[in-house]
C-alpha cells in the first residue's frame, strides 16, 4: 500500500469548498466509486479491481485562513514481481499521483475561490467579557425572537473580520477585536437572497475594545454564563458552535 497526502486552503466557506471538489471530481483516469460523503466535512472514493485498490479521502475543516482540504490517496498497485521492478513501478506512479494531483488542485483552489463570490457569506462575534459572553435576540424576520452571535452577511469584496468589526459597530454600537475562530456552520434555506443551503456562518471569538453594547437592531442583549448557554432558544444552526463557546469561557 502507497500513501501520499495533500493540504491545500480554499479561499471559500466550507459549502462552496465541498461542492466545487465534488463537481470537479478526482485526476484519476477511471472514476471511482463513492464510500462515504458527509456534507460538507468528509466524502471517500474508492476504486477495486482484481488486486489494485485506489482510495481518495477528503477532509473539510473551516480554519482562519479560509477552508482547508486534507486529501490522502491510498494506492496498492498488487504487482508482486522481483522488488526492483516494484520499487521501479512505484517510484513512477508515485510522481505521475503527485503531479496529477498538483494540477487538480490548482484549478480546484481557483475554481472554488471564484464561487465563493457568488455567495452570502455570514460571520458572527461571541463577544466574550470575563467569564460571560454577548448574545443578542433577533427582533424582526422569521428568525424573531431567537437568540444569535451579534454580526451580519459579508459585503461583496468585504474581508470577513472588517465585516465583524462594522457589524458589532452597527448593532450594538460599539468596537470589537476579532479573537480566534470558533467554528462554521452550514445556514439552512436561502440566506439572503442567494444559493439555497450553500451559506455558513463563521463565528469568532472577540474583545470588547471601546464601548457599552446597545440593542441598536436586537430586540434584546444578554450576557450569558456557561452554564446557561444551552438554556437560551438559539437559531437551530448555531448550537453546534456552543460546546467551543463555553470551552472559550473556561468552563467546558
Ligand atoms: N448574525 C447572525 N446571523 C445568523 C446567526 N445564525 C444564523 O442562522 N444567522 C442567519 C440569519 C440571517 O439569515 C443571516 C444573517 O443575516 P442578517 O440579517 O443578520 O445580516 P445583516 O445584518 O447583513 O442584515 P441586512 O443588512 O440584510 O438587513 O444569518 C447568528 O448567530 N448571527
Amino acid at each position: 500500500m502507497h500513501r501520499l497526502r495533500f493540504t491545500t486552503i480554499v479561499a471559500a466557506p466550507l459549502t462552496v469548498a465541498f461542492d466545487v471538489a465534488r463537481a470537479l471530481g478526482r485526476p484519476w483516469p477511471v472514476p471511482l466509486e463513492e464510500v462515504e460523503s458527509v456534507r460538507p466535512v468528509r466524502d471517500v472514493y474508492t476504486l477495486g479491481r482484481g488486486r489494485r485498490t485506489l482510495t481518495h479521502t477528503r477532509r473539510f475543516t473551516a480554519t482562519a485562513e479560509g477552508t482547508r482540504v486534507d486529501e490522502q490517496v491510498d494506492w496498492d498497485t498488487g504487482l508482486a514481481g522481483p522488488l526492483g521492478a516494484l520499487a521501479d513501478r512505484v517510484v513512477l506512479r508515485r510522481r505521475r499521483v503527485r503531479r496529477a494531483m498538483r494540477r487538480h488542485l490548482d484549478g480546484y483552489a481557483a475554481a472554488a475561490a471564484q464561487q465563493a463570490l457568488d455567495v452570502v457569506q455570514v460571520v458572527g462575534a461571541a463577544i466574550v467579557r470575563g467569564d460571560h459572553v454577548l448574545v443578542a435576540q433577533r427582533g424582526s424576520g422569521p428568525l424573531a425572537g431567537l437568540w444569535e452571535f451579534p454580526g451580519g452577511k459579508v459585503e461583496p469584496g468585504e474581508e470577513h473580520l472588517a465585516a465583524l468589526v462594522r457589524e458589532c459597530a452597527e448593532e450594538l454600537g460599539i468596537t470589537v477585536s476579532p479573537q480566534v475562530l470558533l467554528g462554521e456552520v452550514v445556514l439552512d434555506g436561502v440566506v439572503g437572497g442567494g444559493v439555497p443551503g450553500a451559506s455558513t456562518l463563521r463565528v469568532w471569538s472577540a474583545r470588547l475594545a471601546e464601548g457599552e453594547p446597545v440593542a441598536h437592531e436586537h430586540r434584546d442583549l444578554r450576557w450569558v454564563g456557561a452554564a446557561d448557554l444551552d438554556a437560551m432558544d438559539w437559531i437551530a444552526a448555531d448550537r453546534p458552535l456552543l460546546p467551543a463557546v463555553r470551552e472559550l469561557l473556561g468552563r467546558p
